[in-house]
């Protein structure tokens, strides 16, 4: 997790003044461009001039207390938030070089970003209807979709625990089990960029590890973005983090110097607190 890169990180003195942290440069060009956004949900502000490039092909954490706007952010990304009744922005989200207000290919746009969120959410059909449902509405033959869910149930390590019940409802697996089936399911339309909001606050120990080796071998391929309220987790799998604190972005660099040797007060004390 330890490559070396470099950052210019600027750091916020005050809460008016926006924050420019970027990637100088390195082998993992940004593939998320976040410029100065400012959310609202009605009048209430919740994020304050973020500004964030996050590069591809590696896994980045957004960490921070609760409410400090770390999955307004992740949402926002796909434009899910857009979905919430008084949500609006201000400031710009590019992903894959794209403005997401203004996509024109909306369906495109959601084959390449995936999202896992906090519960495993399977649909209510049998488990390789899960992984194949969205091949077929894209048009891939049947062959081809099974194919292909094999490949991913495979990927996930599920195959071989479930191969026996393929056609039986996902509520009969466990949880870990339901959220790798989900895991499979996005991974079926090969996205480029995962967003994961606490995606194992649900699972138990053992389930939660085979997941974030799952989410580091999948950054070899894609850009993961992971909110965690798991100090550890993010200290295990992410390259970079980010962290936030009452809708502003603090600090974000790799992840071991943030953790050793933070920039910012506020976040040495959040991480003191959380970690000690
Ligand atoms: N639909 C909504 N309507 C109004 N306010 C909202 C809505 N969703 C979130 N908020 C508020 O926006 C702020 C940021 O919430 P958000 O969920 O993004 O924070 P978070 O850091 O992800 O929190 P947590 O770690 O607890 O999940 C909070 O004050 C929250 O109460």
């Amino acid at each position: 997790m330890s490559d070396v890169r470099t950052y210019s990180v600027g750091t916020m003195a005050t809460a008016a003044r926006s924050q420019t942290l970027e990637v100088v440069r390195d082998a993992h060009e940004s593939i998320i461009h976040v410029d100065r956004l400012t959310a609202f949900y009605g009048n209430k502000r919740v994020l304050n001039e973020v500004t964030l490039k996050i590069p591809s092909n590696q896994i980045t954490a957004l960490i921070g207390p609760s409410g400090c706007g770390k999955t307004t952010l992740l949402r926002t990304l796909n434009r899910m938030s857009y979905a919430t009744p008084g949500f609006r922005h201000e400031g710009t989200v590019q992903i894959l070089g794209q403005d997401v207000r203004s996509l024109k290919d909306v369906e495109t746009f959601r084959r390449s970003v995936g999202m896992l969120f906090q519960r495993p959410n399977p649909f209510p059909m049998s488990i390789l209807d899960n992984v194949t449902l969205a091949l077929k509405l894209f048009g891939i033959s049947k062959r081809r979709r099974n194919e292909i869910a094999e490949e991913m149930l495979g990927e996930v390590g599920l195959l071989h625990e479930i191969k026996d019940r393929l056609h039986q409802s996902p509520s009969s697996l466990s949880g870990g089990q339901q959220q790798r089936l989900c895991l499979a399911r996005a991974l079926a339309v090969e996205p480029k960029i995962l967003l994961l909001d606490e995606p194992a606050s649900a699972l138990d120990p053992k389930s939660t590890r085979l997941l974030e080796s799952l989410f580091v071998r999948l950054a070899e391929r894609m850009t993961l973005v992971l909110v965690t309220h798991n100090l550890a987790q993010a200290k295990r799998v992410a390259h970079h983090t980010a962290f936030m604190e009452s809708g502003e972005l603090v600090e974000w660099g790799d992840t071991a110097e943030l953790f050793s040797a933070p920039k910012d007060e506020r976040t040495k004390v959040y991480v003191e607190e959380h970690i000690g």
